[in-house]
């Protein structure tokens, strides 16, 4: 598959592809799933799930960078194969009840974003944050729902070359939580299980 193409840019994105890398090894698309994604900005990630998944509906909640969405996604048309639709929506309004994966590139109302998740039982949900006090107050918000799985920090250096030796120029640090809030037969999610058998 060749890298995706993203001619036309939006403030605040995209997200760089390492890191969407991980975002799609921990969210897992596979053909019949139902994607659902908060703040598809580029739609860098969009673009990604929409060449593994079966459905997709990404919500921007700013109208130009839905329209930045769209034409990244023209650019791309021939390597896609779900059927997508796109929202100009600030979510929770305007999110499916049937997603099996959940994307938040976007953190307002992320708290009401994820009782929804947990309302609809998603099954893998992947949120990115940027700033230390956000991502403090969503690793809380995944604990208090019982639904979080693992926090991931990470940060990328890219190389280049300095005097016929290798320097690097990192990038922001992005902190990675992730999340399910599917439940088994006795209604707890398996993060619930876990605290059981303690
Ligand atoms: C960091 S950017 C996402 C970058 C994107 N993953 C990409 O690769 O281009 C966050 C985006 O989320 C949008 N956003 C934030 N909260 C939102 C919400 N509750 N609903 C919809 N969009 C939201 C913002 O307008 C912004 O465009």
């Amino acid at each position: 598959m060749p890298p995706i193409a993203l001619p036309h840019d939006a403030k605040a994105g995209p997200t760089k592809p390492e890191v969407r890398a991980v975002v799609h090894s921990k969210l897992a698309l596979e053909d019949g799933d139902h994607f659902a994604e908060v703040g598809s900005c580029t739609g860098a990630i969009t673009i990604d799930a929409a060449r593994r998944a079966g459905e997709v509906t990404a919500l921007e909640r700013k109208a130009e960078r839905l329209e930045t969405t769209e034409k990244n996604l023209a650019a791309n048309e021939e390597s896609l194969q779900a059927d997508v639709e796109l929202r100009n929506e600030e979510a929770p309004t305007g999110l499916p009840d049937d997603a099996d994966a959940l994307f938040l590139g976007g953190s307002r109302n992320f708290e009401a974003v994820l009782d929804h998740a947990v309302d609809t039982e998603v099954d893998r949900i992947v949120m990115n944050v940027s700033r230390l006090e956000v991502a403090g107050k969503a690793t809380e918000a995944f604990r208090e729902r019982e639904i979080l799985e693992e926090v991931v920090q990470f940060q990328v250096s890219h190389g280049y070359e300095l005097a016929g030796a290798t320097s690097f120029n990192s990038e922001n640090p992005v902190y990675m939580l992730v999340g399910s809030a599917t439940t088994d037969s006795d209604g707890e999610t398996e993060a619930e299980q876990r605290g059981d058998e303690k």
